[in-house]
């Protein structure tokens, strides 16, 4: 669990984020929502560490991150996957090398031992053929299973991904957050998905955190969001094509006229 408590932060004369308080739950998939520039990245970066917040505390299962010395910090690093948004593979390193990255650098595991480990979290995300293909061989959604792989190979308590779906066509990206949700559960996992994809969010919102100008404006879940009533966030969510659908029928339901009570 992570709970983000009255965090501000400030560049310059610019308060970027407002007295922030949000929990995000283990075992489930916690999404951060907005506009651009709305504050999600900054927000993010705050909680794993790369801006320091003005005020306020990031409680890592109840440890404040602010407070932690540098080996609790090194320690608390070791615990986070990161999914980049352009999967940030190597080139020059095959997939399985890739992989094995994290180990190299973490672990004090033999060469053996880290192979077999790197093979067994590419044979979780489905990509046991592919460990000795180069990036460049491999498609957009197959990068991303390596990302993810890479990700979770410390096995870690928390997992951040940013946009895990940009670039990818609509039947791979609902492949990848199924594959992001199944990991969180299987692993119980702290994730944190920034996301402009309101078909994910229908699709793995756990929890929704809606940001609007630095403020946490609005959370729920997936199953209340397009209920909700509040204004700024039916904007935002309205005006994805993929929910029109959805308006429409809340339009009819708020009438008396939806489909369902017709029957
Ligand atoms: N290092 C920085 N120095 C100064 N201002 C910054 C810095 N990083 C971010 N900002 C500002 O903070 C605000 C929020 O930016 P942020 O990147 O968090 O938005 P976002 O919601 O992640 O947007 P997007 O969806 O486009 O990624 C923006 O006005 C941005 O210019």
């Amino acid at each position: 669990m992570i709970e983000i408590r009255n965090v501000k932060k400030s560049f310059g004369e610019k308060t970027i984020l407002h007295d922030v308080t949000a929990t995000m739950e283990a075992g489930k998939c916690n999404l951060i929502i907005g506009a651009s520039g709305s504050g999600k990245t900054v927000l993010t970066k705050c909680m794993v560490g790369l801006f320091k917040p003005d005020q306020g505390e990031i409680l890592y299962n109840g440890q404040n991150m602010l407070e932690m010395t540098d080996e609790e910090r090194k320690q608390l690093r070791q615990q986070i996957g990161m999914l980049f948004q352009g999967s940030a593979l190597f080139d020059s390193m095959t997939v399985e090398e890739n992989i094995m990255f994290p180990l190299n650098m973490f672990s004090n595991l033999s060469y053996k031992e880290r192979r077999k480990k790197a093979n067994e979290v590419l044979a979780r995300v489905n990509l046991k053929d592919a460990n000795k293909k180069f990036p460049a061989e491999i498609s957009g959604g197959m990068k991303k299973r390596v990302g993810i792989a890479r990700a979770i190979v410390l096995n870690p308590k928390y997992l951040f991904c940013d946009e895990p779906n940009s670039g990818l066509d609509p039947q791979t990206s609902l492949l990848i957050d199924h594959l992001i949700k199944e990991i969180t559960e299987e692993y119980d996992i702290t994730t944190i998905v920034v996301t402009h994809d309101m078909n994910s969010v229908m699709e793995i919102g756990d929890r929704i955190f809606y940001m609007h100008q630095g403020k946490k404006q609005w959370e729920g879940s997936n199953k209340d969001i397009i209920f909700s009533k509040d204004k700024l966030l039916n904007e935002f969510i309205f005006a994805s094509e993929f929910l029109q659908g959805a308006k429409e029928m809340r339009m009819l339901e708020e009438k008396g006229e939806s489909p369902a009570n017709n029957q």
